[in-house]
């Protein structure tokens, strides 16, 4: 299976979080599982995105959770437009993000983010996305992704 991520054009493919391009990101890359209408994310921290000793930075969980959402936001359009990502790449920004740090994640194991679109309508899609750090939700998102309109700040992304 392909990352959405992987489907971007290479103009909006610089993003600090999730772009191919950007040799110093963090190249999230997020599935989609068109059966449940959910998608997923992995990432395992590396010892410097450390919070205080043995614990996450709570700005990079924000950035999975900010980038996990825009991808998940092209796949749920894509889905409910009955489009494939491949012939026609959507592009979204995010114009809201609301995090909530349940519990302090741990630094080590596997992080794992499922997002489920709330709301799809028009240009706008509304993300809730759970993080687990070895199966505790430790944080939860919400994210509101608008889609980059035609001819919008090209080669910005
Ligand atoms: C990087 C940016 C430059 C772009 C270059 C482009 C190319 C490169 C792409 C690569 C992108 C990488 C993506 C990585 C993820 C980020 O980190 S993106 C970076 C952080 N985000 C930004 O910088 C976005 C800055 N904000 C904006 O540009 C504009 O406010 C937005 C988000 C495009 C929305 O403006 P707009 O197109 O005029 O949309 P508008 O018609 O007002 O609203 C559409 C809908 O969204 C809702 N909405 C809008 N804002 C909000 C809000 N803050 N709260 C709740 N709802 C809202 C509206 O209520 C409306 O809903 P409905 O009425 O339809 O129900």
């Amino acid at each position: 299976m392909k990352a959405i991520q992987l489907y971007y054009p290479p103009e909006w493919a610089h993003c600090y979080g999730c772009g191919y391009l950007n040799a110093h990101g963090l190249h999230i890359q997020t599935y989609w599982d068109p059966e449940k209408g959910e998608s997923e994310t992995r990432f395992t921290p590396r010892p410097y995105h450390t919070a205080i000793p043995g614990f996450v930075y709570g700005g990079l969980l924000a950035s999975l959770v900010d980038c996990h959402s825009t991808a998940t936001a092209a796949a749920a359009k894509a889905q409910a437009e009955g489009l494939s990502l491949e012939a026609t790449p959507l592009r979204f920004v995010t114009a809201s993000l609301k995090v909530d740090f349940l519990k302090p994640t741990p630094l080590g194991p596997d992080l794992r983010l499922v997002g489920r679109p709330q709301e799809v309508k028009g240009r706008k899609v509304v993300v809730e996305t759970e993080l687990y750090a070895a199966g505790t939700l430790t944080v939860r998102g919400e994210a509101v992704l608008v889609q980059i309109a035609e001819g919008f700040g090209g080669g910005a992304g």
